[in-house]
């Protein structure tokens, strides 16, 4: 199975050349082992995601996509290989020195807090100056229609709503890498379609590299740049959305 690499535009180019801030994600003959378990949780695989670029983990469950994202956000250690975010080495770095952030769910959101002070904490535990927190919560939340709810509290907000604010808590941050495991799965379905263009809108908004678990295809198909298809463990193959369905046939006739 090929690994198609995506086009390297002029701007990409001029950004590497002049050192800008890119955030690639090379994951090197990566595998994971839980402690008393007979077979690897993910067998040895390499993976490489380009700046910007959305990438789909997609398979069954048990096929190791929360594994694999857990090993990126620094939560579990690798039994082997290496991960580099930019070319820098973090595969044994903390869990907060590598700029990776997990979008959480909207139950996570801090109850008593406006959705402003809820948008805004994580910058103001890092340090950043007043100034830069209040432009980055008005940009992001200016793209998503959440400017009239600021200074309304989470119990007050519909479901989606909170949804959409546990999403931009995230983007807010605009770290290297956000990852995203199965975020609509507990959402109703008129909810999940929505929460999935929102998804999409603000990765392309924000161009952040992103890689999303889902056991899901349609959802895998619709957010992709490229997909990763997994299955017991093993990286089957990475294709563009456009092959996904040939793919998976392929893989079906194999398993049975
Ligand atoms: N804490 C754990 N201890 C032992 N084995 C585990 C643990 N967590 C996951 N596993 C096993 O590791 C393998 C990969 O699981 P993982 O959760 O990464 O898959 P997944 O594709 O994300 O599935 P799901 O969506 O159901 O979580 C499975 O065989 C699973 O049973």
């Amino acid at each position: 199975m090929t690994e198609h690499p995506r086009q390297v535009t002029d701007d990409q180019l001029l950004t590497n050349l002049l050192g800008g801030n890119m955030s690639t994600v090379s994951l090197n003959g990566l595998s994971h082992a839980y402690e008393n378990t007979v077979s690897p949780s993910v067998h040895p695989f390499n993976l490489f995601i380009d700046d910007g670029e959305f990438l789909v983990l997609y398979g069954p469950s048990g096929s190791g996509k929360s594994t694999i994202l857990r090993m990126l956000h620094g939560l579990e250690a690798p039994k082997t290989g290496t991960i580099l975010i930019d070319g820098n080495d973090v595969t044994h770095a903390a869990v907060n020195d590598r700029d990776v952030t997990l979008a959480l769910e909207s139950y996570a959101l801090y109850p008593h807090m406006s959705v402003r002070d809820n948008l805004g904490f994580a910058l103001r535990v890092d340090g950043l100056p007043a100034e830069e927190i209040r432009d980055r919560v008005e940009s992001v939340t200016s793209k998503i229609g959440l400017r009239d709810i600021l200074d309304d509290v989470p119990g007050d907000l519909s479901a989606l709503q909170r949804q959409t604010i546990a999403l931009a808590r995230a983007v807010v941050r605009q770290p290297k890498v956000l990852i995203m495991d199965e975020p609509v799965v507990n959402l109703v379905p008129e909810h999940q379609a929505d929460t999935l263009r929102l998804v999409k809108d603000l990765q392309q908004e924000f161009g952040l590299t992103t890689l999303y678990a889902t056991a899901n295809l349609e959802d895998a198909k619709v957010l992709g740049d490229r997909i990763a298809f997994l299955d017991h463990g093993r990286l089957i193959g990475v294709e563009k959305p456009e092959v996904a369905e040939a793919l998976v046939a392929s893989i079906s006739d194999v398993d049975s």
